[in-house]
């Protein structure tokens, strides 16, 4: 479709929402945005808070890897949320590259479970317009497309092309992590969206949180439901991936680990709708420049000692990596699963999450513009899973450094009382605060973020229930003072931004927690 047919497409769609029109056939919310912007965040926002709603979710990625279906353990996400698993990627016909998308949107449509809305998460790198032709043609009504724009890196991605190609025909922005984000980032953020979309609502987020309706054209489906059999399948999470074009050089034969790569230059096969244009992708790049992904995986556990001190290193000092998520399996810390995700300004988190229910094994994809770069990463990532490597962290001395450092985390009222059952790892985190409403979960995951960001400590977090804890791993005697008094830092600038819209009476928050 040329830009005025899509122009012409996008004001027919306005209106027929507007009027009602669209013959009773399903809505969808088309969710748009710049790779790590929080797209698939949102999409576990409205599936938590979906309420009767029959939801069906559709996701295509870029890289060429189920890394999404991983990273959101779909299997267990559908049984938690009661929903039945139609596992729309069997039978999706990988091998067919145009295939997938369009057979996975008519199995829905198709579907006995009659569903209100289909959610459809673009890649990172889609140009959402050849999904509205794509929807128009297999009769679902575009309701809404919302793009997701990460308001502290905006600046870093605004001149590429396929990030104004986004924003172009989108009825609303949401201007997420503005937890990260000063005031001025925001407002600039704010009034450069509204140029650049011709006037589309612009809405402050963190994390996602966004009314259903906002998102969802609610109306419409409670005029349909009225006709609708109700159906007791409320939503399905899915996932549509690529095929690999599998590359294995010979730097990583001696590991056990398998590595594919894809690449968008010219001279690459076109593989999906969203990746056939690579002007789109290129343009904003330097010339000679294109985007890359790489996956790596591995059945052998890595070293978390290697991993902060080597893979972490050689990520943060790329120039062009953009993206990373994954999960993953650390030697030190064998029964859990980490998600793993790298995004916006060199952000990083890792979350301890449920125990493996299939063989463990580490999956990260990476996606940048420098192809050398990732593959620098994972060489590191190759060796950090090597068994032959010695990992420092086994020794005893880490175990040492382990109790000095809870010494240290205990003579500070602000944290609980820190756990050594896991030794060398430590457990600790700060103390929630009920009365004011602040619970643990929001100061252990603002402190995280906050000391991985500043790049020379590595923090993973565990929430389990209603507690939110923090592991440290430390390898080496020097960094024992360094990590304490960095981590004390970002806990007195955690808590008083997070306290700050509380009046500073001392109610469950020791005096500590307002310095
Ligand atoms: N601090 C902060 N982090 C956020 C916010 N929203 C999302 N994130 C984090 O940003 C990272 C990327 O979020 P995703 O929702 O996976 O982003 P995405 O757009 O789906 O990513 P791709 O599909 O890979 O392009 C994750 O680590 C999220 O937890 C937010 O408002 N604030």
């Amino acid at each position: 479709m040329q830009g005025n047919e899509m122009s012409v497409a996008f004001e027919n769609r306005v209106f027929n929402r507007r009027s009602g029109l669209g013959g009773g056939r399903m809505g969808c919310t088309l969710v748009t945005g710049f790779l790590g912007s929080g797209k698939t965040t949102l999409l576990r926002h409205l599936l938590h808070h979906r309420g009767d709603l029959r939801l069906a979710v559709l996701v295509n990625e870029f890289a060429d890897s189920d890394v999404d279906s991983l990273l959101l353990d779909s299997a267990r996400l559908n049984s938690a949320f009661n929903l039945s698993t139609v596992a729309l990627t069997q039978g999706c016909g990988f091998g067919d590259v145009n295939g997938p998308f369009r057979e996975s949107v008519h199995r829905i449509v198709d579907s006995k479970h009659n569903f209100d809305c289909l959610l459809l998460e673009t890649s990172g790198l889609a140009n959402p317009d050849k999904f509205v032709a794509e929807l128009e043609e297999v009769g679902i009504n575009l309701d809404l497309t919302v793009a997701v724009v990460d308001a502290e890196s905006i600046d870093k991605i605004i001149n590429l092309d396929i990030v104004r190609k986004q924003l172009q025909h989108v009825d609303i922005v949401l201007l997420n992590k503005c937890d990260l984000a000063s005031l001025s980032q925001i407002s600039d953020a704010e009034d450069l969206l509204e140029g650049l979309t011709g006037g589309a609502k612009v809405v402050r987020t963190q994390f996602c949180r966004v009314p259903l309706d906002l998102v969802i054209d609610c109306t419409k489906i409670e005029a349909l439901n009225v006709v609708k059999e109700v159906s007791s399948v409320p939503a399905v999470l899915s996932h549509e991936s690529l095929p690999k074009m599998a590359f294995r050089g010979d730097m990583y034969a001696n590991t056990s680990a398998t590595i594919s790569s894809i690449s968008h230059s010219d001279d690459q096969p076109e593989a999906v709708g969203d990746r056939s244009k690579s002007d789109d992708l290129q343009a904003g790049l330097p010339q000679g420049v294109s985007f890359s992904s790489v996956t790596f995986e591995c059945e052998f556990p890595l070293s978390l000692a290697l991993f902060q001190s080597k893979v972490l290193r050689s990520m943060r000092s790329t120039t062009g990596l953009l993206r990373s998520k994954g999960i993953v399996w650390f030697a030190e810390d064998r029964e859990s699963r980490f998600a793993f995700q790298w995004s916006g300004v060199k952000r990083v988190e890792c979350m301890r999450g449920q125990p493996w229910e299939s063989a463990p094994k580490t999956c990260l994809v990476f996606i940048g513009i420098h192809k050398f770069e990732l593959e620098s990463i994972i060489l590191q990532l190759s060796e950090s899973a090597d068994p032959q490597t010695k990992v420092s962290s086994e020794s005893g001395i880490c175990k040492e450094f382990a109790r000095t450092f809870a010494q240290k985390v205990a003579t500070d009222g602000r944290f609980k009382e820190p756990s050594l059952h896991k030794e060398p790892l430590v457990i600790f985190g700060l103390k929630g605060s009920p009365l004011r409403g602040i619970k643990e979960s929001h100061l252990n995951g603002a402190l995280m973020r906050v000391v991985n960001g500043k790049g020379s400590i590595f923090l993973t977090a565990t929430p389990s229930g209603e507690e939110h804890n923090l592991q440290i791993l430390l390898c080496e005697e020097s960094v024992v003072d360094d990590a304490w008094h960095e981590i004390r830092l970002a806990a007195s600038a955690v808590i008083s931004k997070l306290c700050k819209n509380f009046c500073p009476c001392r109610s469950d928050l020791t005096a500590h927690h307002v310095h």
